[in-house]
């Protein structure tokens, strides 16, 4: 029979099939980071060529949104599947959490009509070898998930559940229960994209259809692939947070300065400095991220110096004006961003890094000329990778100083500024006129003057 596009679109054993591919990725996607404890980032740079990346532009964006839809309401989906998974999940079942997990976001929170969501999500279970022997579990469950699911999760405080324990206690301690639940609520939410321009934001800010920030970022909610905008090809712009923006404005005048960023990969900060005429070493510990930071860079037509060391013991030759330390840390400023972060990092972590990084503020102060100035930022909101760090820095250290923000600095902002002079924000700040143009991420920023 011949069938006509109208019926073709209708047809929901072609919609099915058409959805499959997608729903795949979504859910090795889950099962790499919750499964297998690996971060997106690196299963996504790592597979250019795999899975996702040979998807046509819909069905990857649509692997992206269950993903992320999945990460952010994981804690009332878990709650959700208890209820109905009466012997608990079978062990040793591959693929078949991420898909459970998948299948039940489609249905709560992404209006995906069920029978569409459980079949695809039956067909997953037949494909892989571990999970196929529990096809009748995942259709009784998510049909259960579809009947009574949404009055479960509805019953839930979504900014509690959805937020690991480790993470909520921490946040209650440091910033007390108002504030926790006010950055969990930011993290339910798909941020939009911000981009720093290297010329003028307010040109930027109209070719792209977005806002310019009191940071001087541009902010856009994208549609499509962010390497098809306006002025990607060109280099233009390049993508980074308003408040990671932040950091390299504290350094001034650094046109013409001799100016080490330490940590640098993949490059945003060395490409703000670079914009603006500093005569830049880029230094980081892995080949490969400074590769992409050499990439990025040449996009944007800059360049700077670039060295792979390990910047808790690198020593060049002459000391710098200016420091940027942008360590490496938790990131849980970024979880917005980066849902998959409180389920691949644990309290130990933090301790590691907080380790790391007072070595590699310690190296920092050395490079430093007689007078200069340091800059230190994490986009982490724990104190001991931020506060905790330059407090015991100063108390080690009596040959430097806080240079505390200026009155312009926090960008009329004045809730960033901190009575000590350093700088913090939270997801919840930068509040525009409705919650998906809203929003920063968690960032620290100090910076510290050596005795001249
Ligand atoms: C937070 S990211 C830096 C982001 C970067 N500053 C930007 O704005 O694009 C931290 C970086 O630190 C690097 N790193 C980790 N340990 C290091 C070390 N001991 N020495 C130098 N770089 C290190 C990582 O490879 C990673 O690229």
């Amino acid at each position: 029979m011949k069938t006509t596009p109208r019926n073709k679109t209708l047809s929901p054993t072609r919609d099915h099939q058409v959805g499959l591919p997608a729903r795949r990725a979504a859910a090795d996607l889950l099962d790499a980071v919750l499964q297998k404890h690996q971060s997106l980032d690196d299963v996504l740079g790592r597979n250019r060529t795999g899975a996702l990346f040979d998807l046509p532009t819909r069905d990857r964006a649509l692997a992206r949104a269950i993903v992320g839809t999945s990460l952010r309401r994981k804690g009332q989906i878990d709650r959700v599947l208890e209820t109905f998974l009466e012997k608990g999940l079978p062990a040793r079942a591959g693929t078949l959490y991420p898909i459970l997990l998948s299948g039940a976001a489609q249905i709560l929170f992404m209006n995906v009509p069920p029978h569409a969501a459980i079949d695809l999500a039956v067909r997953l279970a037949q494909w892989d070898p571990r999970a196929k022997r529990y096809d009748k579990l995942v259709n009784a469950v998510l049909r259960r998930v579809s009947e009574k699911g949404a009055g479960i999760a509805e019953a839930l405080d979504p900014a509690r559940v959805n937020t690991p324990n480790w993470l909520w206690q921490r946040w209650v301690r440091a910033w007390g229960e108002d504030r926790t639940s006010a950055i969990a609520e930011t993290q339910l939410i798909e941020p939009p994209l911000d981009v720093t321009v290297k010329g003028d934001p307010d040109i930027w800010a109209e070719k792209l259809g977005g806002r310019v920030l009191p940071t001087g970022s541009v902010r856009l909610i994208p549609r499509g692939r962010i390497e098809e905008l306006p002025g990607f090809d060109e280099g233009a712009w390049w993508v980074q947070d308003a408040a990671a923006s932040i950091p390299a404005q504290l350094l001034h005048d650094v046109a013409g300065k001799r100016v080490a960023d330490l940590c640098a990969a993949p490059g945003g900060k060395t490409a703000q400095l670079v914009a603006r005429a500093g005569a830049v070493t880029a230094v980081d510990l892995s080949k490969n991220r400074l590769a992409r930071l050499e990439e990025n860079l040449s996009r944007l037509g800059l360049a700077a110096e670039t060295v792979t060391a390990d910047a808790t013991q690198w020593q060049p030759d002459a000391p710098f004006d200016a420091v940027l330390l942008d360590a490496p840390c938790s990131s849980t400023g970024t979880i917005r961003r980066h849902p998959d972060v409180p389920y691949l990092k644990s309290d130990a972590d933090i301790a590691e890094l907080a380790a790391l990084q007072t070595r590699l503020l310690d190296n920092a102060v050395r490079l430093l000329k007689p007078g200069g100035t340091l800059v230190y930022s994490t986009c982490s909101l724990e104190p001991e990778e931020g506060e905790a760090q330059i407090a015991a820095l100063l108390a080690r250290n009596d040959s430097l100083r806080i240079e505390p923000m200026r009155a312009d600095e926090p960008f009329g902002n004045t809730a960033w500024a901190q009575s000590s002079g350093v700088l913090r924000t939270f997801p919840f700040q930068l509040q525009l006129d409705s919650p998906e143009w809203s929003g920063m991420d968690g960032f620290f920023a100090a910076r510290l003057v050596a005795a001249g």
